[in-house]
């Protein structure tokens, strides 16, 4: 039995022995009295490498991602955000049915980044009554449904400022924000420290079981931790989660490069293949988006189904679009099986 090369996504990643032995070992206590020391060591750390000043752990990013439109949105507000972002794709419209806001899409360049100019031209005029208030502006750092694209800090600086003139917040997906930094060879701070919040995955790229952190002032924080527990979020003695989480800080970050490193062999390899596209220039980090020919291969949903049947698990992105993502698991051997796998099922397809 041939072993499955996973490339769905990088939420596929187990916990490393180390995690394993930290978590087994955690202090805890209980987090709705604010007792559990290895939660909130890690909101600590994460605060502060986020440049902020609290930090909380939540259940995953689609949930910091809602408790951030519950804090800053009242029910009848706009937010704005891009095209292309996973809370307007892939979050069940939380953000509408829970929070009671609207959501407002703006372009997102190739690199997933939304221009302040977009920003400035979508923001409301309140003052008339027919119109919503624009409350929240969201960013996505690096981008899921743009190949992984980063935003720089000056990119950051550009749009919170037009937020800020327009009395929005800005909160920042960066559900994989560290794969941005080692992208850019920045501190993380430089790409958070601006914006009013900001949340991170423990359980993507860095490995962890579960979690994600919200980070932003203490006032926001306090606020985001009663919206946590009304969705159902407050836990009791989850340090045992918060010791993968601070494990990963230390061990799991640096790493990425060898993962962007992957990426790019993998979109070097994909456009060799005859009936497959990929922008090799586009890959920053660890995600690849190629298009599949329908005339030349077929359907992209029948190719996720080949592939499969060849060892290759790959996710559908849109349309022709397939998604690859790298992450611990994947070697670089393991890239270059993975596409002699895919260069015969697209043989045998065509
Ligand atoms: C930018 C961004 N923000 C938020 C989330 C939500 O995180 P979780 O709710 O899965 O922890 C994701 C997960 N993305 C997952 C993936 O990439 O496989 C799926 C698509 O939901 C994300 O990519």
């Amino acid at each position: 039995m041939m072993a499955l090369i996973d490339l769905r996504s990088d939420t596929v990643t187990h916990p490393t022995d180390e995690m394993r032995r930290a978590m087994a070992a955690a202090e805890v206590g209980d987090d709705v009295f604010g007792e559990d020391p290895t939660i909130n060591a890690l909101q600590e750390r994460a605060a502060g490498l986020m440049g902020q000043e609290a930090g909380l752990l939540t259940a995953s990013g689609t949930m910091s991602n809602l408790i951030a439109a519950l804090a800053w949105c009242s029910r009848g507000d706009e937010m704005i955000m891009g095209q292309e972002a996973h809370m307007f794709w892939n979050e069940s419209a939380g953000p509408t049915a829970l929070a009671g806001a609207q959501i407002r899409l703006v372009p997102n360049d190739v690199n997933g980044r939304i221009s302040a100019q977009d920003v400035a031209a979508a923001v409301r005029d309140s003052s008339n009554i027919h119109v919503p208030a624009t409350t929240l502006v969201c960013l996505e750092n690096t981008h899921n449904r743009c190949s992984g694209g980063v935003m720089t800090p000056q990119d950051t600086r550009e749009v919170v400022d037009v937020a800020h003139a327009a009395g929005a917040a800005v909160h920042l997906d960066g559900a994989r924000i560290f794969n941005a930094a080692v992208a850019l060879e920045v501190p993380a701070s430089e790409l958070t420290k601006d914006v009013d919040d900001v949340s991170f995955c423990l359980s993507k790229a860095l490995s962890c079981p579960v979690g994600s952190v919200l980070c932003g002032s203490e006032e926001f924080i306090g606020k985001a931790r009663k919206w946590r527990k009304m969705v159902g979020g407050g836990m009791r003695q989850a340090g045992v989660l918060a010791a993968a989480g601070l494990v990963a800080l230390d061990s799991m970050v640096e790493r990425l490069a060898d993962d962007h490193a992957n990426a790019r062999r993998l979109a070097a390899g994909l456009a060799n293949i005859d009936g497959l596209t990929v922008d090799e220039d586009g890959i920053q980090t660890n995600i690849v988006i190629f298009e599949v020919d329908r005339e030349k291969v077929g359907d992209a949903r029948e190719v996720i189904a080949a592939l499969r049947e060849d060892g290759v698990l790959v996710s559908h992105s849109r349309d022709q679009a397939l998604r690859m993502v790298t992450h611990r698991h994947i070697t670089a051997g393991d890239v270059d099986e993975a596409l002699s796998r895919v260069n015969g099922t697209v043989r045998r397809m065509a």
